[in-house]
């Protein structure tokens, strides 16, 4: 007898999901505390277009995606409205504003429930990653539609990593008490991708303020997998990640002759 190991099932999809339409969620409602005072952070110009508009032009870029619901600053709805039918957008895609909440949690429940029925594929995707290259777009997009009920694009981390306890008072010196091992360690990205009724499931159970959805879907108990992520998805939270977005748009611009 052979102690090969056996070969993996054949991929299942979701009776439905191979096929299932998908929606992109953007919360876009957060303040941008880190980046530092100024207008909402989505609505800071990159590029001279607002984080959002690229974002959400990231978000459409994938044929897959027909529905873009765009989750706007409590008070700024109108004004994102107004945003969006003063930039060129895909026609093949869909977009609806609503306003969001409180936190990130709060403003995605608030797309979700503004969702139409007959798309069973979400993502959520931060508007904060203004330059998500398409095909990690659809590089979650495949594996949902593949059969997975949560996916996340992850990058391996470049940096050590220490595991730290106060050694006295907030702010002062912290003692060390561990160095994870760092290549089972990965840094998450946006966008998510679900199926969409296991999300909204988890944003009905999961009450603890947690920072991205797929950490709902864990709480929940389904897996949650990993895709590739990108490098130019990485998040605009401080300043020099804004000054490193500029440099990225700036060389894709040169790149494509414009
Ligand atoms: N109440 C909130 C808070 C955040 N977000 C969105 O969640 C994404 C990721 O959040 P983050 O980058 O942490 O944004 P902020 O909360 O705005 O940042 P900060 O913590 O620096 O204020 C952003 O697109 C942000 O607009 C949201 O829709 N609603
Ligand atoms: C989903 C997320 O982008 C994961 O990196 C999340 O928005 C992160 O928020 P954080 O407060 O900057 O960790």
């Amino acid at each position: 007898m052979s102690d090969d190991p056996l070969p993996p099932p054949p991929s299942t999809p979701a009776p439905g999901r191979a096929t299932a339409r998908t929606a992109a969620v953007i919360p876009a409602a957060g303040r941008g505390v880190r980046l530092g005072p100024g207008v909402p952070k989505a609505l800071r110009a990159l590029g001279g277009t607002p984080m959002l508009i690229h974002a959400i032009r990231a978000m459409a870029a994938s044929r897959a995606v027909s529905l873009v619901v765009v989750v706007a600053p409590p008070d700024g709805a109108a004004e994102v409205r107004t945003l969006l039918d003063a930039h060129a957008l895909p026609e093949r895609t869909d977009f609806l504003v609503v306003p969001g909440g409180g936190s990130r949690q709060e403003s995605v429940r608030l797309g979700l429930e503004a969702l139409p029925p007959g798309y069973d594929i979400v993502l959520v995707h931060d508007a904060a990653r203004p330059l998500v290259p398409v095909d990690t777009v659809d590089a979650v997009i495949e594996a949902v539609r593949d059969g997975a009920v949560a996916v996340v694009p992850v990058l391996p981390l470049a940096d050590t990593v220490k595991q730290v306890e106060s050694a006295g008072a907030p702010g002062g010196p912290e003692r060390v008490v561990a160095t994870p091992d760092r290549s089972l360690l990965r840094a998450v990205q946006t966008p998510q991708g679900f199926d969409r009724a296991t999300l909204v499931r988890a944003h009905e159970t999961v009450t603890d303020d947690v920072t991205d959805d797929a950490s709902m879907v864990e709480q929940l108990g389904p897996t949650v997998v990993t895709v590739p992520g990108h490098e130019e998805a990485f998040k605009v939270t401080r300043p020099l990640d804004l000054v490193l977005a500029e440099a990225v748009l700036a060389r894709r611009r040169l790149n494509d002759g414009f």
